[in-house]
């Protein structure tokens, strides 16, 4: 199932924040999207996940547009998890998780299906030992440890991901990114927005950059994803290498 988006444009409070913009991505491959603060990429994702709807242009998914479906298809469809998710409610990991099935329970409640659905995202994301506690009383990394049960547990033929790494410990943030791409690779499609470029360099297939709205570079990562390319849209000079053990790094060293 193929997602698109075509000529969008997106103006927010007389802002233009999305310029006619157009792309696509491919399932079993996660696709990073890469921009400086304000280059409208949580924008973009609110479109692609159907919460935002643009002035012009459209999102489709397999070339039926996004906004003929209606939420729950959409929501068994898309999963989202935003950036700086905070959980304020007085309720266990278990719960919270479970409100991801929602889209796909009956009006009996959840089926042993979605019992196990939620069980599965909880061993997933290192969550298993928290399913009794309650979730607002966890550390901001555990918290969005949850968080990504609960998209994952909707098992969304699309899963985004707004900055999934924020308040992540470096083991957890390989965990994380580890679990997107198998999840790609069973044959979903991921999108992420990451800040690290180092990270993004070791598991982006494909990636897009965003400058001011505009798409300023997309492809599979090596052509994408290049010094120069890193050093317009942020503004930084950026040197590029690799690790001793072969892992591709990319270092900002200065501002332009
Ligand atoms: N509701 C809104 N009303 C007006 N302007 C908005 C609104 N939401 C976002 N913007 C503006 O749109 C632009 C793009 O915001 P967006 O959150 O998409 O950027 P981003 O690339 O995700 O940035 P960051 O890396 O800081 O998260 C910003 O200039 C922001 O101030």
């Amino acid at each position: 199932m193929k997602l698109a988006f075509d000529s969008l444009d997106l103006t927010l409070r007389g802002r233009e924040i999305l310029k006619t913009v157009s792309g696509q991505f491919q399932p079993g491959k996660v696709t990073v999207i890469l921009g400086a603060n304000g280059a409208g990429k949580s924008s973009l994702l609110s479109c692609l996940a159907g919460l935002r709807e643009p002035q012009g242009g459209s999102v489709t998914l397999d070339n039926q547009p996004l906004f003929s479906l209606d939420n729950r298809e959409r929501g068994r469809l898309i999963g989202l998890l935003p950036q700086r998710p905070d959980i304020h409610w007085n309720v266990d990991v278990k719960t919270i998780v479970g409100l991801g099935r929602l889209p796909h329970s009956g009006r009996w409640g959840m089926s042993d299906a979605d019992h196990q659905a939620v069980a599965r995202a909880m061993v997933a994301t290192d969550c298993a030992d928290l399913a009794d506690r309650k979730a607002m009383r966890l550390s901001g990394g555990e918290q969005g440890r949850v968080l990504l049960a609960r998209v994952l547990a909707g098992e969304p033929r699309w899963l985004l991901a707004d900055e999934p790494l924020a308040s992540l410990d470096p083991a957890h943030q390989f965990d994380v990114l580890e679990r997107l791409k198998t999840y790609a690779r069973a044959g979903q499609g991921v999108i992420v927005v990451l800040h690290d470029l180092t990270q993004a360099a070791r598991f982006a297939d494909d990636v897009i950059v965003l400058k001011e709205g505009n798409v300023l570079a997309a492809g599979p990562r090596e052509q994408a994803m290049t010094a120069e390319t890193m050093g317009e849209a942020y503004g930084v000079e950026i040197q590029m290498g690799t690790s001793a053990t072969g892992e591709p790094l990319v270092v900002p060293v200065r501002r332009l």
